[in-house]
């Protein structure tokens, strides 16, 4: 297991908060967002640069299945249990639930609060007609172990506040408890965005992270096997503006490995 570990912590000369900082991965040093950056350049995101959710939700849930397909292949990890919360991030897991089941995975779709906009209904409408069950019904452990080989954890991401509310307990209980490896699209849920996991209660402790856009201050704690990078969408002046310091995606990639060598 690679554990990655906090090399450098240098604010970067700019006018950025101080909770900035910098994480050195392999040869390149990323920056993480706190959480006001990361809504902050999101907004941007639809503001200035005029993208729609739609738009660059397609493209971050289409990474996090590249990411997925990269590591964990569907020959061995087939049978997905993807889990969607109420926000954004769980939109990101109803995208990367179709575009699984094209690159030849089964996923199955828990959603146990959807969201009452267009966007949201049509992606619930574009999974069950891809026939990926999308069920409000939380399988039990057992269930989980049993038959699936992978859970995606699409609970909740940068917006998150702790603590978890009520209807949303028993997933983040089951996903802490399960023994199928996890992975997270942008924030392990219910992980302080900032701090990092909870310290009372269950805590996620994902095999993979999928940071989108920008990893957020929460992946200094973490320590599964792969961290990815995904988002493929930051406009080069954004990137400077914020001093990101992305890493090269390789070719043509959606995805880019940032794990600690
Ligand atoms: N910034 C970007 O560039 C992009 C962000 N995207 C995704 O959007 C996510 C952020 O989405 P949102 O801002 O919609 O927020 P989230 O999806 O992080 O969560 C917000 C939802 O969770 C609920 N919530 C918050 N705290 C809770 C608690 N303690 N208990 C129970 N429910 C709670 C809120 O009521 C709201 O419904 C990112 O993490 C990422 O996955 C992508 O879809 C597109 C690109
Ligand atoms: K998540």
């Amino acid at each position: 297991i690679i554990i990655p570990t906090l090399s450098s912590i240098t604010c970067p000369a700019t006018k950025l908060p101080s909770a900035s900082v910098v994480r050195r991965m392999s040869s390149v040093a990323v920056r993480l967002l706190n959480q006001q950056e990361a809504v902050a350049l999101d907004q941007e995101l639809f503001t200035a640069y005029q993208f729609s959710v739609d738009q660059l939700m397609e493209l971050a849930g289409l990474s996090c299945a590249h990411a997925i397909a990269q590591k964990y292949p569907a020959s061995t990890h087939s049978k997905v249990l993807v889990a969607c919360g109420p926000g954004n991030n769980g939109g990101d897991g109803l995208v990367c639930a179709r575009h699984l089941r094209l690159l030849d995975y089964t996923p199955t779709v828990y959603y146990p609060k959807r969201t009452d906009k267009p966007l949201f209904d049509n992606l619930v409408r574009q999974c069950q007609m891809y026939d990926i069950v999308v069920s409000e019904e939380l399988p039990t452990l057992l269930e989980i172990d049993g038959e699936f080989q992978l859970v995606v954890d699409a609970v909740f991401g940068f917006s998150f506040k702790p603590p978890v509310r009520a209807l949303f307990l028993p997933v983040i209980e089951a996903l802490s408890r399960t023994k199928v490896p996890v992975v997270s699209v942008d924030i392990p849920s219910g992980w302080d965005v900032e701090a990092g996991p909870p310290t009372e209660g269950f805590a996620i402790a994902p095999q993979m992270l999928i940071s989108l856009t920008a990893p957020k201050l929460c992946a200094r704690s973490f320590r599964g096997r792969h961290h990815m990078l995904g988002g493929r969408f930051v406009p080069p002046q954004l990137e400077q503006k914020y001093q990101l310091n992305l890493p090269s995606y390789p070719g043509t990639n959606q995805v880019v490995d940032v794990s600690v060598q």
